[in-house]
């Protein structure tokens, strides 16, 4: 019986950007909701990688095989869109670890796996703080960057449904490589905003202002936010892919047919069989 992982798909609504050349101690600081749409992983004996049945090389993946120096391979599946926003780089690196791990008896704890994919996403370009959001579950706080034992974390408490609109996607790389200073500023304003009142509703004004602030929104994604905005709800942009996501029944109402699902709950963990 080979094992198999499920982690939570990761919406980032606003961050800032905490680079460290100890990749332990680099991260984001940030808001973000864990969706019960997610990464199936499960491990197989030939190695190699692959995303719905189709061969793929995702870095960070490739990060963690390496590190556990096993000849093992991953077959991930989910209905999420790669590159578009949901953390799924770091939802295959997270269940990667948990899969080969519980394979090989490595006798790794929780914050190790955690801390391992976190590493892989952190040198590889492709994420900050979607793996220790994913872990959390709910909608994570990460008041401070890092791996376990270095970040810190809260959370919003509360919410259910959650509808997303997917027009394409954005390279977190190409993003993190720029000049992630004025997003930063916006990023920090944001959280500081949240932590001052943690509701739903903060939370996703929170994220409408700093995608406005961080300049990301595409006039695609600004006319869906205002068809939004018309119907007296809210939506924002997903960090970091051309996605619309909102807590409640935003788009729907909006006349949009979104994808639904709901929040994968805090302190759920991570299902492994
Ligand atoms: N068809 C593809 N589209 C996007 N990325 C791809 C594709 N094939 C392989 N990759 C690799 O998958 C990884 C995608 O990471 P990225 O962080 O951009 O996506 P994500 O985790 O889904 O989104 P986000 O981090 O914005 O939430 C990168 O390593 C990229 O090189
Ligand atoms: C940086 C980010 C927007 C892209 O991965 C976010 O998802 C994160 O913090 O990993």
């Amino acid at each position: 019986m080979h094992a198999t992982a499920f982690v939570p798909g990761h919406v980032t609504g606003f961050f800032s950007t905490h680079p460290d050349e100890r990749p332990l101690r680099a991260g984001s600081r940030g808001g973000g909701v864990a969706l019960s749409h997610g990464v199936e992983t499960t491990v197989t004996d030939d190695t190699g990688v692959t995303l719905n049945g189709e061969s793929i090389s995702v870095e960070p993946v490739e990060r963690v095989l390496d590190a556990l120096d096993v000849d093992l391979g991953v077959a991930c599946e989910t209905p999420l869109p790669l590159g578009s926003g949901f953390g799924v780089s770091g939802a295959m690196a997270l269940g990667t670890a948990y899969v080969v791990s519980a394979h090989t008896a490595a006798g790794l704890s929780e914050n190790d796996l955690v801390s391992l994919a976190h590493r892989a996403e952190v040198e590889s370009g492709t994420g900050l703080g979607d793996v220790v959001g994913q872990a959390r579950g709910g909608i994570p706080l990460r008041l401070e960057p890092g791996a376990p034992g270095y970040g810190a974390m809260d959370g919003v408490p509360g919410g259910s449904r959650v509808e997303y609109l997917s027009l394409g996607g954005l390279s977190t790389a190409d993003v993190l490589g720029g000049d992630t200073e004025t997003l930063s500023v916006a990023g920090e304003r944001a959280l500081e905003t949240v932590r001052e009142t943690p509701t739903l509703a903060t939370f996703v004004a929170a994220s409408r202002r700093f995608a406005e602030e961080a300049g990301l929104l595409t006039d695609e994604l600004r006319a869906i936010l205002r068809d939004v905005d018309a119907v007296g709800e809210t939506a924002s942009m997903a960090m970091l892919g051309e996605t619309v996501f909102a807590l409640g029944t935003g788009l729907s109402d909006a006349g949009y047919d979104p994808a639904v699902c709901r929040i994968h709950p805090p302190g759920a963990g991570l299902r492994v069989e």
